[in-house]
């Protein structure tokens, strides 16, 4: 499968994406983005950004815990927050209201919805990936071309090669599971999502092996998926 970037500048920002069948088009036309990484690559090659300001320190993690809605991203996310130190996005909380309504009233998103979204978000782990602390980010982050998007945070990142400082984890739930999860939660009338969602979730998820996404099992107790995580965590920072 060929992968093909193409930069395109838009002065409203807009961003889109194209997936044919043998080929990806993927259009990331980010302004700001792009002009920065310009910068920052000029910089570099003058020698004006050391390789320390680039590189935060190696104790520090972008951490996208991703899966199914009610995997338990946001459980675990914001345990791992705690455990490491760092900060815990939400990817929910990113979600223009139209989006909301839309999975509210039991229809699924599609890619034009998404994008603005995931922009969004690569937005914020970039803007944090130079601070030096973690950033934990629970998302869903279903589709590879997704999280295409969301590795470009790393501004060193080259687009198909899997290797990144933005980590993935998988929350591997079974339907019966996150069914039951989804709707327990559903009863107590809290959160925004419609359990009706849940077949095209599970549609929509694909991961290649080649991408390295750890994967845990969701249905261990909150505690012991952390401590796989951070196991983990452990194991890949002491290979880089
Ligand atoms: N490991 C777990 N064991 C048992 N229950 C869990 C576990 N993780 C999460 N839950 C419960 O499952 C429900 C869904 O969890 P959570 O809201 O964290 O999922 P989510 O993936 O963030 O969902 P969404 O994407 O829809 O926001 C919650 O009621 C939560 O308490
Ligand atoms: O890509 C998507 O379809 C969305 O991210 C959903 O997964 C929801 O945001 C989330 O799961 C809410 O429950």
């Amino acid at each position: 499968m060929v992968t093909r970037l193409v930069i395109g500048f838009d002065p409203q920002l807009y961003n889109f994406i194209h997936f044919g069948k043998l080929s990806r088009l993927l259009v990331i036309s980010s302004v700001p983005f792009l002009l920065s990484k310009t910068k920052m690559q000029a910089d570099r090659d003058e020698g004006e950004i050391t390789s320390q300001q680039c590189v935060p320190p190696s104790s520090s993690v972008l951490v996208v815990i991703m899966g199914v809605a009610g995997a338990g991203k946001s459980t675990i996310g914001r345990m791992l927050s705690e455990v490491v130190n760092g900060e815990f996005l939400d990817a929910d909380d990113f979600h223009p209201p139209s989006n909301k309504e839309k999975m509210h009233n039991g229809i699924p998103l599609s890619d034009e919805d998404r994008l603005p979204w995931l922009q969004l978000l690569r937005h914020a782990l970039l803007e944090r990936s130079t601070s030096g602390k973690s950033v934990i980010l629970a998302c869903s982050a279903l589709q590879e071309q997704y999280r295409e998007i969301l590795r470009s945070a790393d501004p060193n990142y080259q687009l198909g090669s899997f290797s990144c400082r933005v980590k993935f984890v998988l929350l591997d739930v079974s339907p019966d599971m996150v069914a039951a999860r989804l709707a327990a939660r559903a009863a107590q009338g809290n959160h925004f999502m419609s359990p009706l969602l849940l077949q095209s979730q599970l549609d929509l998820l694909r991961i290649c092996d080649a991408e390295g996404v750890f994967k845990v099992n969701a249905a261990l107790s909150p505690r012991a998926i952390v401590k796989e995580i951070e196991d983990w965590l452990g194991r890949i920072a002491s290979h880089d």
